[in-house]
């Protein structure tokens, strides 16, 4: 595959279609614990299928999204910008980032702040099937790693939990391109929190980095869930499991728009990030103790690309 960059349009990068681990959550309970462990340590990522949230709740969020997103520019802004909650257009974050994209961001434990009715109901019942599918899937890991099984998931299920939920909008690209070039919708980043559920239409475009330039095209599957570790699952393994680098191209199917909806799973402000010492064995600890409010404002006031955990790292 091909890819030039807007800012770099000759720019060539090698991108491979790898087999990413796919793991079907019906399985026998200690098999998937196992295989999710094994994909978050050698990838940060795997797709879910059979994770039994329902179509229908799946369908309601989507069409409401694409209704959102279909609205007059002054409607979308009704909602506010977002900084950091409300709808945003090819800015992403404060500090300068471009993408490719419109989205919507909003805030989980709060009133959502699109008005109507059957939108913040389509919210309400997406958010919880998906927060729960993420605590069933922390609970798997916890078992695969040894520790008690809500070690990772009361932070989620607590009621401040400072979960979000992202849709992103990648309409087609109106500058001028060349034919079958794609170009970056949403630049490469590491999601700062402990887990993200990412379900995305039929087009493709998310990328995961292996390092060193090597992008993995992830095949889009209406069906499954992409699932990724967060910068503070990385931290609370000890840098076991990798909270893996990732991006999103867009154009990539000609007049064909993108649609992602994504859920990052993360504690409440004021709890402290650490390793159990059963995880960190003979090593030495990685990283020193923060607050998930630390951690956001460090995130906040840095670009997406930045690797916010190198701050953290005990020297
Ligand atoms: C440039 C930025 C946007 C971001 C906050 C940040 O300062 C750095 C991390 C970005 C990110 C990436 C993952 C999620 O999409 C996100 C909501 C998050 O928690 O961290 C975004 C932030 C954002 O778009 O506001
Ligand atoms: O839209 C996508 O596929 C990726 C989006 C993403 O990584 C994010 O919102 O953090
Ligand atoms: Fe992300």
């Amino acid at each position: 595959m091909v890819v030039a960059t807007e800012s770099n349009p000759g720019r060539i990068e090698k991108i491979r279609e790898l087999e990413i681990p796919v793991i079907d959550l019906s399985g026998k309970k200690s098999e998937v614990a196992r295989l999710i462990v094994k994909a978050c340590e050698e990838y940060g990522f795997f797709k879910l299928i059979n994770h039994g949230v329902p179509h229908h709740i799946i369908k309601k969020m989507e069409d409401e999204a694409f209704e959102f997103f279909d609205q007059p520019l002054p409607d979308k802004m009704r909602v506010g910008s977002a900084n950091p909650f409300g709808y945003g257009s090819k800015n992403i974050g404060l500090g300068g980032d471009k993408g490719e994209l419109e989205y919507l961001l909003l805030q989980t434990n709060q009133d959502c702040i699109v008005s109507t009715s059957k939108f913040r109901c389509a919210v309400s019942s997406y958010v919880g099937c998906v927060r729960e599918l993420a605590c069933k899937i922390l609970e798997l890991i916890a078992r695969g790693l040894g520790v008690p099984p809500s070690f990772f998931s009361h932070l989620l299920r607590r009621l401040d939990s400072d979960s979000l939920l992202r849709l992103n909008h990648y309409p087609p690209v109106t500058y001028p391109l060349q034919r079958g070039h794609t170009t970056i919708g949403f630049g490469e980043h590491s999601d700062p929190q402990i887990l993200t559920l990412l379900r995305s239409n039929g087009v493709p475009g998310l990328q995961i980095s292996l390092g060193n330039s090597n992008w993995v095209s992830v095949a889009p599957d209406p069906h499954a869930f992409c699932v990724n570790i967060g910068d503070v699952l990385q931290a609370m393994t000890n840098g076991r499991f990798i909270s893996v680098r990732h991006r999103a191209m867009a154009n990539t199917l000609p007049d064909q728009s993108r649609l992602s909806l994504v859920f990052f799973g993360a504690p409440p402000p004021e709890v402290v990030i650490t390793c159990p010492p059963q995880l960190i064995k003979k090593n030495e600890p990685l990283y020193r103790a923060f607050t998930w409010a630390e951690y956001k404002s460090h995130t906040y006031a840095h670009r997406l690309g930045e690797t916010r955990l190198d701050h953290f790292k005990i020297a």
